[in-house]
């Protein structure tokens, strides 16, 4: 059985996951499941805990109690250098301010992830036109991330979190700082692509519309998943 091949259960799970900042507690026991290739929403209202719940599912951060299951593997027993090389390899991010490095091209922010997984520069920068052009910003390859528009930007972004091949893309508020047209072709985008290679997406959004493109949503209240139908 490969990584993410196991088809008996969920590819990720976070199980009564607990983690304070100092005296504020973000996650009081909030459990969700990831399924292969799933696209799931995860909503909630601003503080609800929802980026804490994707830094420690992404194995970012290491809750207070409770565990994180990908693949078989719990992340909390796994040695540090097997973990950062695990979020190399099997998981992608992108964040609300798409966060591409502001001296460096387009094309050579997308190719990194490749090259620092060790693929020779050449071959980087070949896979990552393809990415941009897959997201439909090949235009824009030999910009800096400044000189193009936000929803360009994030699409970039999203060539950079899936050009390595992840399981799991983590996207946290893709769309938030992005009008409705820009943000309707970066979930356009994210959605096909997504499906394409058969990627699982966990994506926080506090947007009904975004909430949407999602095969299934779960709510977090005060730190733990809301019971379904069930609003604040
Ligand atoms: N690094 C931190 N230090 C202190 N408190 C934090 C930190 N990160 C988050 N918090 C607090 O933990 C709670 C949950 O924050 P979190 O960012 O996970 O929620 P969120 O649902 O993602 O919020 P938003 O939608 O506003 O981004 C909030 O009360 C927040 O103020």
């Amino acid at each position: 059985m490969s990584i993410g091949d196991n088809t008996a259960g969920p590819l990720l799970a976070g199980r009564g996951l607990v983690k304070a900042h100092g005296r504020t507690e973000a996650l009081r026991g909030a459990s969700v499941d990831l399924r292969a290739g799933e696209i799931l929403a995860v909503t909630g209202a601003s503080g609800s805990g929802k980026s804490t719940l994707v830094h420690c599912l992404s194995g970012i951060v290491r809750p207070d109690a409770g565990s994180v299951t990908y693949a078989g593997l719990r992340l909390e027993e796994l040695p540090e250098k097997r973990l950062s090389e695990l979020r190399r390899t099997d998981f992608g991010v992108v964040f609300q301010f798409g966060q591409l490095i502001p001296e460096l091209t387009v094309l050579d922010n997308v190719a990194l992830p490749l090259m620092l997984a060790g693929t020779d520069r050449g071959r980087a920068r070949s896979a990552a036109g393809e990415w941009l052009e897959r997201f439909g910003v090949r235009g824009q390859a030999e910009l800096r991330p400044g000189e193009m528009s936000g929803g360009q930007a994030q699409r970039a972004a999203l060539a950079r979190a899936l050009v390595t091949g992840p399981k799991v893309v983590f996207a946290d508020e893709p769309t938030g700082a992005l009008d409705s047209l820009a943000s309707e072709q970066v979930m356009t985008a994210l959605v096909h692509t997504a499906r394409e290679a058969g990627t699982a997406v966990l994506l926080i959004t506090h947007d009904a519309q975004v909430a949407a493109y999602a095969d299934r949503e779960v709510q977090l209240r005060d730190g733990a998943v809301a019971p379904l139908g069930v609003t604040a």
